[in-house]
């Protein structure tokens, strides 16, 4: 499978914003669209990177909201004794620094939508005032006793699992239900590989055509097995660092591999030395140049055996540590037979450390 051109009707403002076409991606559109009709508050679950802001943006988008502030704010970034300011404002002179009267994100958004992200960082005395923020609809400026009525939708997101916050009294469960009147889970990357051709082509869309990469059926069946723990940001950065790297090449399965994996050239040598007199002396080197000098372009051939025996050596190399030196295990991690890894060992020099 490549990553050609998808044909077909054109797609909604909402597919446009939210790419895939996995079952999974097509309930996701089908909850934004309904809660987009409602005024309720929406707590959107699921891991980092997963693409929560672009839902929580989505759900604004495509409900009445939409002409009016769409205010993102990340609850742990904001140190804990100003948020309260940030979110309702204060009067001047209200505490040290109040050198002016500040409206909060609350006021400046009336009308609109609010996010808050990180919300399983709030402080469990905001987590109290927040709860009555939603339950009145009201906010109190820091330092005034004036209470301002407010119209907002609430969007909140978390990657913490905010039952365990709740089961350790870290977070309030009022809180939580008046957040989570629709709760959505927002599925990781790895739930819905089928996705990646689709997302790829859309991180390539704004770039210049000869900075594109194309990907061989290989390539994208090694990126269909990776884990993701990034999730959708991981796969845009990689697509970025693609194209940064291979501009215009077609990548296979060992190009992806290492790309996947840009810090390996840096990761410590493993607990197993090389010998001296099978290794070359350029070994580093050798590894190293396996990170650029891969696909043959006209003018720039490559030694293929050259190039597989580097991956042999750097899989050799790696696999025992990986396996905590136990050969047999590394043996299984490599797919070999335990004798044809030792064997392997012995051809390229490399030989467990002695303790
Ligand atoms: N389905 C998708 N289609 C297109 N782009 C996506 C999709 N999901 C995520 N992205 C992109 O992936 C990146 C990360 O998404 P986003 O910031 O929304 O994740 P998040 O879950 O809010 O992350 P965090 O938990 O770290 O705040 C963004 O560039 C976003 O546009």
């Amino acid at each position: 499978m490549t990553v050609g051109q998808n044909k077909g009707a054109a797609p909604s403002a909402l597919e446009a914003l939210i790419i895939g076409h996995s079952p999974a991606i097509q309930r996701l559109r089908e909850m934004i669209r309904r809660v987009a009709r409602s005024n309720a508050s929406v707590l959107l679950c699921g891991p980092s990177g997963s693409g929560k802001e672009l839902v929580a943006r989505a759900v604004h988008d495509e409900g009445v909201r939409s002409d009016k502030a769409f205010t993102a704010i990340n609850c742990g970034a904001i140190p804990s004794d100003l948020i309260e300011s940030e979110l309702f404002g204060h009067e001047k002179g209200s505490f040290t620094g109040a050198h002016a009267r500040r409206i909060g994100h609350f006021e400046a958004s009336n009308g609109g939508t609010l996010f808050l992200d990180e919300i399983g960082d709030m402080r469990f005395d905001m987590q109290v005032k927040l709860l009555r923020v939603l339950e009145e609809r009201t906010i109190v400026r820091v330092g005034s006793s004036d209470v301002r009525s407010v119209d907002i939708r609430l969007i909140s997101a978390t990657h913490q699992d905010l039952g365990d916050a709740i089961a350790d009294g870290k977070f309030r469960e009022d809180l939580f239900f008046r957040l989570g009147v629709v709760v959505i889970q927002v599925p990781s990357l790895a739930a819905r590989v089928e996705d990646i051709p689709a997302l790829i082509r859309h991180f390539q869309r704004k770039m210049p055509a000869d900075a594109k990469c194309r990907y061989d059926e290989g390539a994208i069946a090694v990126l269909m097995q990776h884990a993701w723990p990034g999730n959708v940001r991981e796969l845009r950065n990689f697509v970025e660092r693609a194209s940064v790297l291979h501009s215009g090449e077609t990548l296979g399965a060992e190009d992806v591999a290492i790309l996947l994996n840009p810090t390996a050239v840096l990761a410590p040598r493993p607990a197993f030395t090389s010998g001296p007199a099978a290794v070359p002396a350029d070994d580093d080197d050798h590894l190293a140049a396996a990170h650029v000098a891969k696909m043959p372009a006209p003018g720039r051939p490559i030694d293929l055996k050259r190039e597989i025996e580097t991956i042999e050596l750097e899989q050799i190399h790696n696999a025992p540590d990986l396996a905590d030196g136990i050969i047999s295990e590394a043996a299984r991690l490599l797919t070999l037979k335990r004798t044809t890894l030792i064997e392997k060992m012995r051809k390229y020099g490399v030989q467990q450390q002695a303790a």
